[in-house]
């Protein structure tokens, strides 16, 4: 099947590759003209034979920018696949827009990073079947090879509404296995950090990718000496946590990890300061001056 890609970066690039090697011809199209098939979406545009399917993997902020230059280049019974971490709000104001000129919409949540070119990635699909069932071929191809890694969740925005509430376990997921990994760097008797987690890989409760993800990092860095804590996020886990606020649900580990994230960046917390004065105030306590 033919397919045309927008954006080929970390994710993009890896699933152009995954996709040829699967017999798929994809056009890829790039602002970097040393990665792209394509010199503009016009160009991509004009390669593929009607109808066309276009797949989107842009940072989120600029993916209704790229889909609205896109739809002026498609037409009637082409299909646009947006597999960027959208937020999933945006995804039915999008089909909408697109519907009015027969464009097609699905949204897909990737889950698999930099390793789904070999391993395959996660889809979590929304939309209509019929868009779905086309696009098939290429949802086969991307998954992984076993009986799980794909679902079609519901209609447009279910994707990226799985893919959101996917990465807001992984916030939490991943704080879980760093607090365990700093009290443990804390205790006068292990001795053995980095053994402790190769350990838990296999046989233990705990075992998971992220667990062998992080025994990977330790044996690149033991004491992850070379890193700052400071911890950036692309949004995912505060839509969740808006979601939760939204429909009242108790989301405390997850919230807590995006939290967690929020105070890596600070060098001096006002809040603490605020408490220290305040015990201070208060009860005549002692406080660390700068
Ligand atoms: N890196 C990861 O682990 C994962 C990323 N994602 C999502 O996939 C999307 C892409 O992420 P990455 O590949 O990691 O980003 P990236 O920054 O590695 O690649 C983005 C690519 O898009 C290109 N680009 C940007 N705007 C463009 C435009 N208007 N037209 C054509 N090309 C354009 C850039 O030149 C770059 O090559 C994002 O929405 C991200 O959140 C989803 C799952 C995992
Ligand atoms: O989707 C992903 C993994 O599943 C991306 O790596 C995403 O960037 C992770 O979220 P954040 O950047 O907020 O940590």
């Amino acid at each position: 099947m033919q397919l045309g890609l927008v954006g080929l970066g970390r994710m993009g690039g890896n699933m152009r590759e995954r996709l040829r090697a699967a017999g798929h011809e994809v056009v890829g199209f790039d602002h970097n003209p040393d990665i792209s098939d394509a010199a503009s979406l016009t160009q991509l545009a004009e390669k593929l034979q009607s109808p066309r399917a276009v797949w989107v993997m842009v940072p989120a902020g600029v993916t209704d920018a790229t889909i609205d230059e896109l739809a002026e280049v498609l037409g009637e019974g082409d299909i646009i696949i947006d597999g960027g971490n959208s937020r999933f709000s945006d995804d039915a104001p999008r089909a909408e827009r697109l519907n009015e000129q027969g464009i097609g919409y699905i949204d897909v949540g990737v889950s698999g990073g930099v390793w789904g070119r070999q391993n395959g990635y996660g889809l979590m699909v929304g939309g209509a079947q019929e868009h779905v069932e086309r696009l098939m071929p290429i949802f086969e191809a991307l998954k992984p090879a076993g009986e799980f890694g794909f679902v079609h969740a519901g209609p447009v925005g279910a994707g990226h509404y799985a893919k959101m509430v996917h990465n807001g376990i992984e916030y939490g997921l991943m704080h879980a296995y760093a607090e365990g990994y700093e009290l443990l760097t804390a205790s006068e008797l292990v001795t053995n950090v980095p053994g402790v987690f190769k350990s838990w890989r296999e046989g233990t409760v705990v075992r998971s990718w992220l667990l062998d993800l992080l025994d990977r990092a330790l044996d690149e860095d033991p004491e992850l000496a070379e890193l700052s804590g400071y911890t950036e996020d692309t949004g995912e886990g505060r839509w969740t946590v808006d979601e939760a606020v939204r429909l009242a649900v108790p989301l405390n580990v997850i919230t807590a990890s995006l939290f967690a994230r929020f105070a890596s960046r600070q060098d001096d917390s006002p809040a603490m300061k605020a408490v220290a004065a305040l015990r201070q105030q208060f009860g005549g306590h002692a406080v660390h001056k700068r």
